[in-house]
């Protein structure tokens, strides 16, 4: 493994240690607090272990303020509530020399070599959280603080993950792990943020701690807990007899329904040597890229409560862990340009163009900018310094500008005026842009076939885009229509295979049956998705009536804006050619009777909004979301994805959680799968 600590700086005199003092404080007090840091993670620990080596050399030079040896770099805010046992940092090594070294440390501290295993789990990259159950209850959550008092979050209860409000046993204890945006969470929290006209988060570290500090937004951000540990609160005992180890701790916390990282990839693991626990923290590092959530490290621990008793901890970190720290996925760069392209579905997406700079192992150039939104919401601008995040073999992405480095030199990002793929027209009504040619442009053909053939449409299983590429590209096929036509040698050529032109023939047999809702969602019609599919198909039953809509007659289906009807009608009119062929080769044009708006009695979710929750088994079997929304949509109701005030049913499957909690707090209808069924009798197929 590579050596990755970003040497210490050399501090050759008192003015410049005096000068790195200051500039730690001011990046602590930011990134701690809610401004900006301007230096990244690795510059940080570098300045840090500069000031450390030069008051090793000058103890009389020491500044009574200096970060080293203080939780939270001296300036974290203090809270109001006294922490029962003291809430440390850890110390950092960089590689396997570096751990080593921390090993050896803690043998002559504890006076024998380490006999009870090294516990190897995920340095989660969020913000350290205690929290305290009492009587089985979830009282208190509070902040680490300066480490001796944090402050209270308690305010976030009910809307972290992996901490239930109650737990089994009238359990009270103090749980303590990290809080942080997963992925998911992160992407879904800038979606409502934009949805609120909110800056988006840069990163899920500073979207946590943004989080959990706010008190009275208008919207609930979801986080995520894993606990790391547990302390005894109000001398209740919980963890007597525990078996006396990290290991042992952690298996309790685990049966309380606490989440730990146990159930992921990478969670907790106990080895007998230092060699061992070294493999682990490279398969970690392997793995890191592919996690749900952020780690910048991994953490190794004497597993044995003995033993760390007999190592003890310093003002700032415990003797008996460390934090190997992986290679920073972070960097700064300078963006020089931005480039339009085609992307592989279809739409115009800016590209970055920044100064090289090495991220994890490679050298980074291009960075995706997602869609003209991304750069709208962010306020980039070309001349910027930007944060770049890059971990193994996923696609660089630009997180934000740093607009404390702004010298007033960056200019504006230029939007293109044109489809760069064939210079026509750009769709920009969505947030993604897209080539106006749409389907029957050269820019949009691929992309629309792909929609075409997808799962929620036609579902023609197998034929992927190398295949559909081959297809177009032998000028066999234009548009969805010329896939029914195709013959079996035409197949077997495309995908190189008779036994999957056989499969592929069937799929397309089948495609043919499918109701008009789907055919009519393959076409791709602008501003029409599969809920607007299904709506336009249950009004008018037919293709020949849909065609024949005028545009205040497409006005009048549920759900489709009053304004988007005269696009969509044109678009309707535009395909009649496709419809055409598609007719002439045998697909099916009409909506099942028991599912079109005008069947007698056929509606009896009419005026219900539905969440459903949980596995579907028995009569449900084999539904996922969408085809449960399909059933919801078809028997007349509105299908939703939360429960809300407005959720008038909630179908509960196996295994329904939190939905199902919310439901009955808020005294929804519940059905189970069988009642559900019985309802929607007519509908399910
Ligand atoms: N960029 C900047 O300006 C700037 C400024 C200050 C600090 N920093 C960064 O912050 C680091 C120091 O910050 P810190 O003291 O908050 O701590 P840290 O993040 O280096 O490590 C300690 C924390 O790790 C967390 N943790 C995650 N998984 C854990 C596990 N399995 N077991 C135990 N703890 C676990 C805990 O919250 C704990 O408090 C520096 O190394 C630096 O990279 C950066
Ligand atoms: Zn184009």
């Amino acid at each position: 493994m590579t050596t990755t600590a970003a040497p210490a700086l050399s501090l050759t005199d008192r003015a410049a240690y005096e000068s790195a003092v200051e500039q730690a404080l001011a990046a602590s007090a930011a990134y701690y607090g809610d401004g900006e840091t301007t230096l990244d993670d690795a510059s940080y620990d570098a300045l840090a272990r500069g000031i450390a080596g030069y008051e090793l050399a000058h103890p009389e030079h020491v500044r009574a303020d200096s970060p080293t040896g203080k939780v939270g770099g001296g300036v974290a805010p203090v809270g109001e509530v006294a922490h029962t046992v003291a809430m440390l940092s850890l110390d950092n090594v960089f590689d396997a020399e570096g751990l080593v070294k921390w090993d050896a440390s803690l043998a002559r501290r504890i006076d024998h070599p380490v006999a009870g295993g090294y516990a190897v789990e995920p340095k989660l990259d969020g913000a350290a959280m205690a929290a305290r159950y009492r009587d089985g209850r979830l009282v208190q959550l509070v902040g680490r603080g300066n480490g001796a008092q944090g402050e209270d979050l308690s305010h976030a209860i009910g809307s972290i993950v992996g901490l239930p409000t109650e737990v089994p046993g009238g359990a009270t204890v103090e749980i303590r792990g990290e809080v942080l945006l997963t992925r998911a969470q992160f992407e879904r929290a800038n979606e409502i943020r934009a949805a609120h006209n909110a800056k988006p988060f840069s990163n899920p570290r500073n979207g946590t701690a943004g989080t959990l500090r706010a008190k009275d937004r208008p919207y609930t951000i979801e986080t995520t807990f894993f606990a790391y540990g547990a302390v005894e609160l109000d001398g209740a005992g919980f963890l007597a007899g525990a078996g006396g180890s990290h290991e042992a701790v952690m298996a309790r916390v685990a049966a309380l329904g606490v989440q730990t990282t146990t159930a992921t990839e990478i969670g907790l693991r106990v080895y007998g040597t230092l060699a061992e626990a070294q493999a682990r923290v490279e398969e970690i590092q392997r793995l890191r890229a592919e996690l749900p959530f952020g780690i910048d490290g991994v953490v190794v621990k004497a597993n044995d409560h003995a033993e760390q008793d007999a190592a003890g901890s310093g003002t700032r970190h415990p003797h008996w862990a460390i934090a190997y720290k992986l290679p920073p996925v972070e960097a700064r760069t300078k963006l020089l340009a931005v480039e339009w392209n085609i992307g592989r579905t279809g739409h115009i997406a800016p590209r970055a163009v920044l100064e090289p700079v090495e991220v994890d192992g490679s050298t980074v150039t291009y960075a995706t900018l997602h869609n003209p939104a991304f750069i709208r919401n962010t306020g980039l601008m070309v001349g910027d310094t930007v944060v770049l995040y890059k971990a193994g073999d996923i696609i660089p992405r630009v997180e934000a500008p740093v607009v404390a480095l702004r010298t007033g030199a960056e200019t504006e990002i230029p939007l293109p005026e044109a489809c760069p793929g064939c210079g026509g027209e750009i769709d920009t009504s969505g947030e993604r842009w897209e080539c106006a040619g749409g389907a029957s442009g050269g820019c949009g053909k691929l992309p629309a076939l792909r929609y075409a053939v997808g799962r929620d449409q036609l579902d023609i299983d197998g034929l992927g885009v190398t295949y559909l590429e081959a297809l177009v590209e032998a000028g066999l096929v234009d548009d969805v229509a010329d896939l029914f036509f195709l013959t079996r040698e035409q197949l077997a050529e495309a995908t190189g295979s008779d036994k999957r032109a056989d499969a592929l023939i069937g799929r397309l047999a089948a495609a043919k049956e499918q109701p008009l809702n789907r055919v009519f969602c393959a076409l791709g019609v602008v501003r029409t998705g599969r809920t607007l599919s299904r709506e336009i198909a249950r009004h008018f039953g037919t293709m020949d009536a849909v065609r024949a809509a005028t545009p205040e007659e497409l006005a009048e289906v549920k759900k489709l804006p009053a304004a988007n009807a005269p696009k969509i009608a044109a678009h309707i009119a535009a395909l009649g050619p496709v419809i055409d062929k598609l007719v002439a080769a045998g697909v099916n044009m009409t909506e099942p009777a028991a599912d079109r708006a005008d069947a007698p009695g056929s509606r009896p979710l009419a005026g219900e909004t539905v969440v459903v929750t949980g596995g579907m088994h028995g009569p449900l079997a084999g539904l996922n979301r969408n085809a449960m929304n399909e059933l919801i949509e078809r028997a007349g109701g509105t299908a939703s994805g939360s429960v809300s005030k407005k959720t008038t049913i909630l179908v509960a499957g196996e295994g329904a959680g939190s939905k199902l909690a919310k439901a009955e707090q808020l005294g929804t209808r519940v059905l189970g799968e069988e009642e559900f069924a019985t309802l929607i009798a007519d509908h399910l197929a």
